[in-house]
């Protein structure tokens, strides 16, 4: 049996109009690019508002959203077609559980996600949390150590709760780029992304309002403090991403068996071959030598 047809993208018709140019053009231009088909995957900790994002991003109520923790912990892949392009997208489980990193949930994200393609990885976190802690950067090695450093080449941080009024009477653009910036740090350190590997691993940040009263503009598109659409600068960071110098990131079993670490040790064999060969020659000419001048053991 062949994959299902995926259903017909008709929440993009509930965008406002302006909106709807917009990701028409953005969408248009990804079919240029030859990208028919785009897969995201969202990660992030329980409750940071990866459903609700992706139910915004599609436009449907297509994923459960819950206020307390959600009980299903398995991912779910919804599929959307608009004339001949496939939106996928996969929405996954907390990966935090009672203060750990949920490795039985990133287990099943695994098994999920393999031999599929990852065009774009959503990694999810609120922007009205002040800190980053410990824990913050363990869940990004636990999907580093999962998928590969090449990963981060391929993602977007997303914070949610984007409506929101800084302490301390701080500027809304102050206040979120210091919050981006925390947790950005967060991502290169538990990724062990080096300072030299910063430049060409630039992760954008994208600001979302997730609720039903976030404030709109006079074209009806839904807005943040600032006064930016948000949804079009996500859907443009998404296909910036996607469309960026990087390869998407193809989870083969190789990969998910960690045999980046044993690769690395196999790049070594081709050369204590050749030294053993050397070695091999040059005692072989050494004896060669003895027997020539006669001068080995009598
Ligand atoms: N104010 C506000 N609330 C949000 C936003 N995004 C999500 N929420 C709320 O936060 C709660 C959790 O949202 P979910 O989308 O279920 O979060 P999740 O990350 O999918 O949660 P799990 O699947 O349990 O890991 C719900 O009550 C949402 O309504 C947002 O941008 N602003
Ligand atoms: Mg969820």
């Amino acid at each position: 049996m062949g994959t299902p047809l995926p259903r017909e993208w008709l929440g993009l018709q509930q965008f406002p109009a302006a909106t709807q140019t917009k990701l028409f053009e953005l969408l248009g231009k990804l079919k240029q690019e030859n990208a028919n088909t785009l897969t995201i995957v969202v990660m992030g900790k329980g409750g940071v508002g990866k459903s609700s994002t992706i139910n915004s991003l599609i436009g449907e109520q297509v994923v459960r959203v819950t206020a307390f923790q959600s009980e299903g912990l398995r991912p779910v892949m919804v599929s959307r077609s608009w004339a001949g392009f496939t939106l996928n997208v996969i929405d996954t489980p907390g990966l935090v559980e009672a203060g750990y990193v949920n490795h039985q949930a990133l287990e099943l994200i695994k098994g999920f996600l393999l031999n599929k393609t990852i065009d774009v990885l959503l990694y999810v976190d609120r922007l009205d949390v002040y800190r980053v802690d410990n824990l913050d950067k363990q869940i990004i090695r636990a999907i580093t150590n999962s998928f590969g450093k090449e990963i981060w080449r391929k993602s977007l941080l997303v914070l949610t709760h984007a409506q929101l009024c800084p302490p301390d009477g701080l500027n809304y653009d102050v206040f979120s780029s210091k919050r981006s910036e925390g947790v950005l740090k967060a991502i290169r350190m538990g990724a062990r992304i080096r300072k030299m590997d910063l430049e060409d691993s630039v992760i954008p940040v994208v600001l979302v309002e997730n609720t039903g009263r976030c404030n709109k503009n006079d074209i009806d598109e839904k807005i943040l403090p600032n006064g930016e659409a948000w949804v079009p600068n996500l859907v443009k960071a998404i296909t910036g991403v996607a469309t960026n110098k990087s390869r998407a990131i193809v989870v083969s079993k190789k990969l998910l068996d960690g045999s980046d670490a044993n690769d690395k040790g196999k790049l070594w064999i081709p050369v204590i071959l050749g030294v053993q060969w050397l070695v091999l020659k040059w005692i072989q000419g050494a004896i060669k030598k003895d027997i020539a001048t006669g001068s080995g053991p009598l």
